[in-house]
């Protein structure tokens, strides 16, 4: 099973119910230790508010220089209440984008996938959802959430909040070329989504976009307003295949995207584009549920599914481990927020015990686990 190679990664638990998530993951990821699965180095740093009342900074030196120097980083979760005065350079969220950046990790892929044990849990009809499975390209290091000029500035005595959507060829380019390759190995379809009709910025993103479809004669390409789009995934998702498109509208069509498969806590990602992968349930911190072990796991798990597959090379272990949270499903076991009647409702821990338990178990089956 090892390589000979002993692989590095960082774990960064961050906020709210971050560090719940993390935990029965760590806890995974030492006994593939033990077991000798997996050659891995763990360690955890800190990040987001955590890290702001430890030691003043949301995104500490120390932090960034860790995460540079591995193969991938897992990050749950950062923010909460208790920040959300601050100062937007001292915020957990500014520490979020900070990393991105830092990384490279300008392309952040985002599976929505149906597991098919929750085709209930899903808030739309099962006809509408059965064999969802999308993935939203979303640009990640650019946009609106990085634009300049930004801030909240006294114009003739008025506050006046200001943001810049902004996004440069190459930027679009390189995006685009990550969307229409993950199309060639699914549907080959590329949906891309934009606001060409009144943003300058989107319309040089369809220009782009249409000069770089050219390099990929095999996938189609659609163009979508992001108005049309939102109301397109809940209306007939299956339409969809790859969607691409900017960092805030991708963002948003994700969250709404994670719905379809049940709830958000099911939805995990990758981001991508530099050396070190950074790999996050798309959800956040949660503090309205955070403390009290009812957080859903399951995206936490996924991401380090994807951590496996596409910067440790194992995708024989991140398929058992998507196989592990699907038998754990298909035994009826549910946390809160994709229980149905007649389940097994079970807090975050012990969601977390079983899918670890089931991966083993799978190994083993398979000659791979002790
Ligand atoms: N990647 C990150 O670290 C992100 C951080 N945030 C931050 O998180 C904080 C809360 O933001 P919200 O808008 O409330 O978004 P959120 O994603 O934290 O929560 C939205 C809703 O989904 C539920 N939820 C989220 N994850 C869940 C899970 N694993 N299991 C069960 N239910 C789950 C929450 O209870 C809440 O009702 C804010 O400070 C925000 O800035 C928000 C999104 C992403
Ligand atoms: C700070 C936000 C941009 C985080 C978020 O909502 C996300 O990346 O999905
Ligand atoms: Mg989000």
């Amino acid at each position: 099973m090892t390589h000979g190679k002993t692989h590095k990664i960082l774990l960064l638990p961050g906020d709210g119910i971050g560090p719940e998530v993390m935990a029965p993951v760590s806890a995974l990821l030492s006994e593939m230790v033990s077991r000798k699965t997996i050659d891995l180095q763990v360690s955890e740093a800190l990040i987001g508010g955590s890290a702001y009342d430890r030691t003043g900074h949301p995104l500490p030196a120390d932090t960034v220089a860790r995460a540079l120097d591995s193969e991938a980083v897992l990050l749950a979760a950062v923010g909460g209440p208790k920040y959300d005065t601050l100062p937007y350079e001292h915020r957990p969220e500014r520490a979020l984008l900070g990393i991105r950046e830092k990384l490279g990790a300008f392309a952040n892929l985002r599976p929505a996938k149906l597991f098919p044990q929750l085709a209930n849990a899903s808030t739309l009809k099962p006809e509408v959802i059965r064999g969802l499975d999308l993935v939203v390209v979303r640009e990640l290091t650019g946009g609106i959430y990085f634009g300049s000029p930004r801030g909240i500035v006294t114009e003739g005595g008025v506050r006046v909040g200001i943001n810049t959507e902004r996004y440069s060829e190459p930027e679009i380019e390189r995006i685009a070329r990550v969307a229409f390759n993950v199309a060639r190995s699914r549907k080959k379809k590329v949906t891309s989504v934009d606001k060409a009709n009144v943003l300058e910025s989107s319309v040089l993103w369809r220009e782009v976009v249409v000069r770089v479809a050219r390099e990929f004669p095999d996938v189609t390409l659609e163009h979508m307003y992001v108005d049309n789009a939102a109301m397109q995934l809940v209306r007939n998702p299956g339409g969809f295949d790859v969607i691409v498109t900017g960092n805030i509208f991708g963002d948003i069509l994700s969250d709404e995207a994670s719905q379809l498969t049940g709830s958000i806590g099911m939805l995990a990602s990758a981001s991508v584009g530099g050396k070190t992968g950074l790999y996050e349930p798309i959800h956040g911190s949660a503090p309205d549920i955070a403390g009290k072990d009812i957080a859903n796991p399951s995206a936490m798990f996924l991401s380090l599914a994807m951590l496996l597959d596409h910067s440790l090379g194992e995708p024989a272990l991140a398929r058992t481990l998507e196989k592990a949270v699907e038998s754990v499903l298909e035994e009826g076991v549910r946390t809160r927020d994709i229980a149905e009647p007649g389940c097994t409702l079970v807090g975050c821990r012990e969601m977390g015990e079983r899918i670890s338990r089931a991966f083993f178990r799978l190994l083993e089956s398979l000659g791979r686990g002790r």
